[in-house]
């Protein structure tokens, strides 16, 4: 069996999605899901791009053990310094640092030389090494350069040290043949290739990234970078939860080992879902609500008689259960903890009558309870109200007419309540908060989308805002629209210093 070495960026590339930032909290939550899901290393952030990135980097290598936890550099001395001070306390740490080798990205962006190129990373690559052994080089743009320019600044940094060479597909431009073509080029033409990990880093600007990275692999690469959700600069990244299954499946087809946990999957998806504000979309491969969903009935009518007769994957294996038991109002205590426990939550009996109190509060609302509202009551769906509670809303609309709205917050236990009015309901409320809290803030993005089904189902309201020069997300679920919209507003808010 063949080792491949599975490499995380959702922290990295995958908060590069326009949109997304992510505070030192919420990465941290979603790394020590990484190292749980059994990724081998965690690319944690780019340490010189900003004091939070550097406290990231910093706080997940100090706390997320057993696990590589690598940061991001250019050929930047200042970077590599950050990137090395910022993993001080690592148990396994590792610098990426790379330049871009394409003739487009040396002359236009970098107006450099190639050999001015060659010589920064050589120089960046023997500066990292005085820091720490392990030091991956990453080629940007790599299937765009020319390949024998390629071999030679792979020749160079090898022999400067790197541990691994990076061959990514910045602009997501290589069909799986010419990527694979490419991955065996360097393997046979650049010398000492072999004392050093091949690494491979597909976009998926034109729907290939997963291809691409298998199509790496089998002409030999041993290391694949990618994110949870596929989410990432422009188009996003590698689906890593998609390269982790088409190993699974194929394992004797392909003789591949991966250490990961497939049955952590979906609770990762789900988690980086949450946290990130982006939804996965309901066909996507792997983690999408839809994946294992049989709806037309000649599928069906297989399904019953031979489930592989249209499953490839037992959903099972990456912790989706098949769902036997139907949750309702009249249900009790051990058919909610069974189907908790199904779904990978290890609920305690002391929290046991309180979720069973909330479970009820919802299902007297609809009629069937479905997993998607048990991972909201989890919590996996509603944010920790930090400091600012949504306690009461009132709305009075008419038509065309604007829209009054009176809310109470409780701001660290004080009951406040004022009122505003707006261009519609959900607007009046959000100027209510302002009223109420004082903040300057400006509304960025917001939307609301189901996250479960029925008549019922619960609004899961998404809000960005932008306030001292950064951007704030907050989630709000419930199956008020106006109410969703209100918690959302208020935890942005309430992320503000
Ligand atoms: C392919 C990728 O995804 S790479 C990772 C992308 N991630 C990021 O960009 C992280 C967020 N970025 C940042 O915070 C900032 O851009 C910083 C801190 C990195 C740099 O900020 P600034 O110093 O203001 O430079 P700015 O971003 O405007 O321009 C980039 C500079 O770095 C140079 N550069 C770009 N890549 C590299 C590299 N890998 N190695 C060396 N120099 C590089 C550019 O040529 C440009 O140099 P110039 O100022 O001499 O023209
Ligand atoms: C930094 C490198 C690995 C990258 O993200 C890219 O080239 O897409």
């Amino acid at each position: 069996m063949r080792r491949l070495y599975l490499f995380d960026t959702t922290l990295r590339d995958g908060e590069q999605s326009l949109g997304i930032t992510l505070n030192v909290r919420e990465k941290l939550e979603i790394a020590k899901q990484l190292a749980t899901l059994g990724v081998d290393i965690l690319e944690a952030g780019f340490p010189a791009s900003s004091p939070g990135d550097f406290e990231s980097v910093k706080i997940i290598g100090r706390e997320v053990k057993g696990i590589t936890v690598c940061g991001l550099t250019r050929c930047v001395k200042k970077d590599i310094d950050l990137c090395a001070e910022a993993l001080k306390e690592a148990e396994d740490p590792r610098i990426h640092t790379g330049i871009a080798v394409s003739p487009i990205h040396m002359e236009k962006k970098l107006r450099l030389k190639p050999e001015q190129v060659i010589q920064k990373a050589e120089e960046a690559v023997r500066h990292a090494k005085k820091y720490l052994n392990d030091v991956e080089f990453y080629a940007e743009d790599a299937f765009r350069s020319d390949y024998d320019f390629l071999a030679k600044i792979f020749e160079r940094v090898i022999a400067a040290g790197a541990t691994v060479v990076n061959i990514p597909d910045t602009v997501g431009y290589a069909t799986p043949w010419e990527f694979g073509e490419l991955v065996s080029y360097i393997k046979t033409n650049v010398p000492n290739i072999d004392r050093v990990k091949i690494s491979v880093h597909c976009h998926n600007d034109l729907g290939m990234a997963t291809a691409n990275t298998l199509a790496g692999v089998m002409a030999g690469a041993d290391q694949v970078e990618g994110t949870i959700n596929g989410i990432g600069e422009r188009a996003g990244n590698t689906a890593l939860e998609e390269v982790i299954m088409a190993m699974y499946t194929q394992k004797n087809r392909y003789g591949i080992d991966l250490a990961v946990n497939p049955r952590e999957i979906a609770a990762t998806s789900r988690l980086v879902s949450s946290i990130t504000g982006v939804p996965v979309p309901s066909h996507k491969a792997i983690v999408g609500t839809n994946a294992f969903m049989h709806a037309s009935g000649i599928h069906q009518d297989g399904i019953l008689k031979e489930k592989q007769t249209y499953e490839i994957i037992d959903p099972e294996i990456i912790g989706v259960p098949r769902n036997q038991i139907v949750l309702s109002a009249r249900s009790g205590r051990h058919a909610l903890k069974h189907r908790l426990e199904e779904l990978g939550y290890k609920p305690e009996d002391s929290q046991m009558n309180t979720l069973y109190e909330e479970f009820l509060l919802l299902a007297d609302k609809k009629q069937e309870i479905y997993d998607e509202d048990l991972h909201v009551l989890m919590g996996t769906g509603i944010p920790e109200q930090n400091g600012i509670k949504v306690k009461n809303i009132s709305v009075a609309t008419s038509g065309k007419q604007s829209a009054t709205a009176a809310v109470t917050l409780e701001i660290q236990g004080t009951e406040i309540t004022d009122a505003a009015i707006g261009n519609g309901p959900v607007d009046a409320v959000f100027k209510a908060i302002d009223r109420i809290t004082g903040k300057e803030v400006r509304l960025e993005d917001y939307s609301i989308k189901s996250v479960s089904r029925g008549k019922e189902a619960l609004g899961n309201a998404t809000v960005k805002i932008f306030a001292d020069g950064n951007y704030y997300v907050g989630k709000g679920v419930s199956t008020d629209v106006i109410d969703a919209s209100a918690h959302a507003y208020a935890d942005a808010i309430s992320k503000l210093n």
